[in-house]
């Protein structure tokens, strides 16, 4: 597992400009070795400062047709409902990109709109392993779970990470891929995520974190390792880096 890396930045904008070249460089390294490349996004600012990723040199230079995009927490609402992580990624960054449709692995349109969470994590689930028969994703030699190239993190205020929420079970889950939540504390309740193991088989996890709210939650995980914070379980199998702005270093 590798150790938690941290860099601060001035700004906002720097982090942004670092998290962009950071993903560019890995999209070109999978590219080259496999012809494709697996990233896992979240919901919530993160998707904010991708923004240097569709200007250029990003938008012309990135390989975006090898790209499979998948969600590490989606919540459980319609498509087109304000609280949708897809929705939030499509207007700010993937209508943006040409990434072929069929690379991009939603929730289920149907049983999200519904409000089935039980049933939309088992079908993520699902997809993932016809993915892994596809062989989009493979199964980590080291891990047993599904090994995807990058994910790209982002933490809560009470440093919850994807929908891992702390004093709720769902971070003790090690037997499913995908599990669901119907009693978040962050609205809306009912969400589906990616289960510990599995955000810890990816080969790269960034975790980006800026402004002042998440700054003491920060500080419980660099400076105590506090784990009842879901964030600190992080890690990965090649590298765990955690960019931070100054607001969100302040407590450190
Ligand atoms: O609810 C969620 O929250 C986290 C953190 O979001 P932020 O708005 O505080 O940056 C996010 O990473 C997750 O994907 C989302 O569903």
């Amino acid at each position: 597992m590798a150790q938690r890396k941290m860099i601060v930045f001035p700004t906002k904008n720097e982090l942004s400009q670092a998290m962009a070249e950071y993903t560019a460089n890995l999209s070109a390294k999978f590219i080259k070795e496999k012809g494709l490349f697996t990233v896992v996004l979240s919901g919530g600012d993160l998707i904010d400062w991708l923004c240097k990723l569709v200007q250029p040199p990003y938008i012309d230079s990135i390989e975006w047709s090898k790209w499979h995009v998948f969600w590490v927490d989606e919540r459980v609402c319609a498509w087109e409902d304000p609280d949708s992580n897809y929705k939030l990624a499509m207007e700010g960054f993937l209508s943006k990109v040409p990434i072929p449709d069929k690379n991009i692995y939603a929730i289920d349109k149907h049983w999200a709109a519904d409000g089935n969470a039980e049933h939309c994590a088992a079908l993520y689930e699902e997809c993932l392993k016809n993915l892994v028969k596809e062989k989009i994703i493979p199964i980590s030699k080291k891990t047993g779970y599904p090994e995807f190239d990058l994910q790209l993190l982002g933490m809560g205020p009470d440093g919850h990470m994807a929908s891992l929420f702390p004093n709720h079970p769902q971070i003790n889950e090690k037997q499913k891929w995908v599990t669901h939540i119907t009693d978040s504390p962050k609205p809306p309740p009912k969400r589906i995520t990616f289960t510990l193991p599995v955000i810890n088989s990816s080969l790269y996890n960034l975790m980006a974190i800026c402004d002042k709210a998440p700054a003491r939650s920060v500080a419980e995980i660099m400076k105590h390792n506090n784990l009842s914070l879901p964030s600190a379980h992080l890690s990965a199998q090649v590298e765990n880096v955690w960019y931070l702005d100054q607001a969100a270093a302040s407590e450190l």
